[in-house]
């Protein structure tokens, strides 16, 4: 295994010293993310509220960047999700980490405050040029989409 990279992390609000993310098993793919709330916040079904972390974590290098995505178990069964599907984080981003939580689910749901509510991944990223051309040479798909090549 290569080392891993290391990346700079500001801690925004005290409070979050004893919560600070991690890999929960070797295996992780994120480290859960926690809600910097003061007190309980109540999500009606359909709401959506940007939710502070405390944390701002500096990429810089361009071959990264960060996603948060959503917890399963929060989203398959409180409908708890993001109110931006996924959330991407720029490798030039030194702001606070935010996270959009929106009830897409039935009910209410209460976000204690420090629960972990979404999960940071750091992926690979490659920056390209665009070469700009008139005619593409042909391909097995040409431009096909949307379900071209049926369902099943
Ligand atoms: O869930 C998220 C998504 C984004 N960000 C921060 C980091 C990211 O680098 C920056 C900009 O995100 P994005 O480019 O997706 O948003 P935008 O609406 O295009 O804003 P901008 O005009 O600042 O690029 O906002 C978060 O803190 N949480
Ligand atoms: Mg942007």
């Amino acid at each position: 295994m290569t080392a891993r990279p290391r990346l700079q992390c500001k801690v925004l609000d005290e409070r979050l010293r004893d919560y600070l993310p991690h890999y929960a098993t070797d295996g992780s793919a994120g480290m859960d993310l926690r809600a910097l709330l003061d007190e309980p916040l109540t999500l009606n079904p359909g709401d959506t509220h940007l939710v502070r972390t405390g944390l701002a974590i500096y990429i810089e290098d361009p071959g990264l960047a960060g996603m948060i995505l959503p917890r399963s178990g929060l989203g398959h069964k409180h409908g708890i999700v993001l109110g931006n599907l996924v959330g991407l984080i720029d490798a030039d981003y030194q702001g606070e980490l935010m996270i959009s939580v929106w009830n897409r689910g039935q009910s209410p749901f209460t976000l204690a405050p420090f629960e972990r509510l979404a999960q940071y991944v750091l992926v690979p990223v490659v920056q390209a040029e665009l070469d700009l051309v008139d005619q593409f040479s042909d391909s097995t798909r040409g431009s096909g989409g949307f379900g071209s090549t049926g369902r099943h």
